[in-house]
């Protein structure tokens, strides 16, 4: 007798006989099988409600499932207290992640000169979070509030928005570095992209509408040969993921500027460098080595070319913010209508004076007053381009954005940060690997 499932599933047709002693057997068996196909077939559909269902409930209950550290009224009073504005005319700022390096500097400058400031960080652990806790225990102690929340929870984002009149997003939240894309591409597309439009929505839902300033990257420009850099080159040639996901925020916000009239304002960073920084990026990971004794991976382009960047300071790209935050323009969206057009505006923030690789590295070691173990490798083909080099003329007129740190100053003003808090942050870093 064949199985049920030779019955169902008869590997050849040949395997059915027609003779009548076994027709009432196999009708018997039709049916049988019929009325287990059925129940299989209602097995099945139960089956697939219930995931649909639960689905449901997890797509539904997104935002529980990153509530773990947000909510209640402890916390209300203290992001109310934390965006509270203290000079006139001053605003109210959300910057996302403002456990970062560019975010917990802008943070500070905020609320330096009395605007009110709530941060927003997921302490991811791209790299070591102690070193973004210890960030976070700094800005604590000047009066900043930083929410653990992830800008993909729009419960979250949306809570916020009904506590606070924000009049700015200051969006610094994404999944940096060039390289680690081929490592994690998910990553980018998670923070860069539906990260991006989750705040957007919430932006452009808010009421009042805040004016959106964020981080874009020179990484744009891709492999552009031309040179410094200009907002009007082309930058449809990026070559690496991070790169495309920052040339697609650029587009994604272009259409809640045209859709929603949200004002936005996209800013290309060069290479940004200094006290607090990222672990990840070669000034900070030569020197980790250096002082360490162990050698540096120095790349070089075609040719044996040195690479090079438009390494730019910290205290300057925080000015460009400021700048950018104050020149920023209305929101247009009011009574479910767009009144008008909003500003859509991108500068380049750079230092307009790109220097090589291994001339970064001779600074270090002048600094560090230790000689690095230079291995020079070529390029890897990963993403990254051979030189960055920024026209900074459109952000000099529009922000009255003006570079003043050379590489030198600004590398050792970040080594003499190194002997206070960053050697500190780098034994927690490398205990952490
Ligand atoms: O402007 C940006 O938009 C980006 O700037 C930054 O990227 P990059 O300019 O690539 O900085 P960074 O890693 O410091 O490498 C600097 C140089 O050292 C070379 N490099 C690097 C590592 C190494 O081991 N050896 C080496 O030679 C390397 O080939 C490169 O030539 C930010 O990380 C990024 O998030 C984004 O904001």
């Amino acid at each position: 007798m064949p199985s049920l499932e030779e019955e169902l599933f008869p590997s050849t047709p040949g395997k059915f006989k027609i003779d009548r002693a076994h027709s009432m057997n196999r009708q018997f068996h039709r049916c049988f099988a019929s009325t287990s196909t059925m129940f299989l077939w209602a097995l099945f559909l139960i089956a697939l409600t219930a995931s649909y269902l639960s689905f449901q409930s997890f797509v539904d209950s997104g935002s529980k499932y990153f509530t773990a550290s947000w909510g209640g009224l402890q916390w209300e009073k203290q992001v109310r207290v934390s965006s509270q504005i203290r000079r006139s005319g001053g605003m109210s700022v959300l910057v996302t992640g403002a456990a970062g390096f560019v975010g917990t500097h802008v943070s500070l400058a905020l609320k330096r000169r009395g605007d009110g400031v709530v941060g927003l960080d997921n302490f991811n652990n791209y790299y070591d979070p102690s070193l973004k806790k210890a960030r976070r225990a700094l800005l604590d102690s000047h009066g900043i509030f930083v929410v653990e929340g992830d800008i993909n929870d729009s419960r979250m984002l949306e809570k916020l928005f009904d506590i606070v009149a924000f009049t700015h997003v200051m969006h610094l939240a994404a999944q940096a570095g060039v390289r680690y894309a081929m490592e994690n591409p998910n990553s980018y597309v998670h923070s860069n992209i539906a990260g991006l439009v989750s705040l957007l929505e919430a932006c452009k839902s808010a009421n009042p509408q805040p004016s959106v300033v964020w981080a874009s990257s020179s990484s744009v420009y891709g492999l552009n040969e031309k040179v410094p850099f200009s907002e009007s080159d082309r930058t449809d040639q990026p070559a690496s993921l991070y790169a495309a996901t920052k040339k697609a925020g650029e587009e994604i916000t272009h259409t809640y500027n045209h859709i929603y009239g949200l004002s936005i304002t996209g800013l290309r960073f060069f290479t940004v460098y200094g006290p607090w920084g990222r672990p990840d990026m070669a000034y900070f990971s030569f020197t980790r080595n250096i002082l360490q004794g162990k050698p540096i991976k120095i790349y070089r382009g075609k040719n044996r070319v040195d690479l090079a960047r438009d390494f730019t300071y910290i205290d300057d790209i925080v000015k460009g913010c400021l700048g950018s935050l104050d020149t920023s323009g209305k929101s247009t969206w009011s009574g479910g209508k767009k009144r008008g057009a909003a500003p859509y505006r991108i500068f380049n923030l750079g230092n307009t004076s790109p220097v090589t690789v291994p001339t970064l590295v001779s600074i270090l070691e002048r600094y560090l007053k230790t000689k690095a173990k230079r291995n020079l490798v070529d390029m890897p083909g990963n993403g990254d381009v051979p030189f960055t080099h920024a026209n900074i003329s459109l952000a000099r007129s529009e922000l009255g954005y003006k570079p003043t740190t050379d590489l030198q100053t600004g590398l050792k003003k970040f080594v003499r940060n190194l002997t206070f808090s960053c050697r500190l942050l780098i034994e927690m870093y490398d205990r952490s690997k």
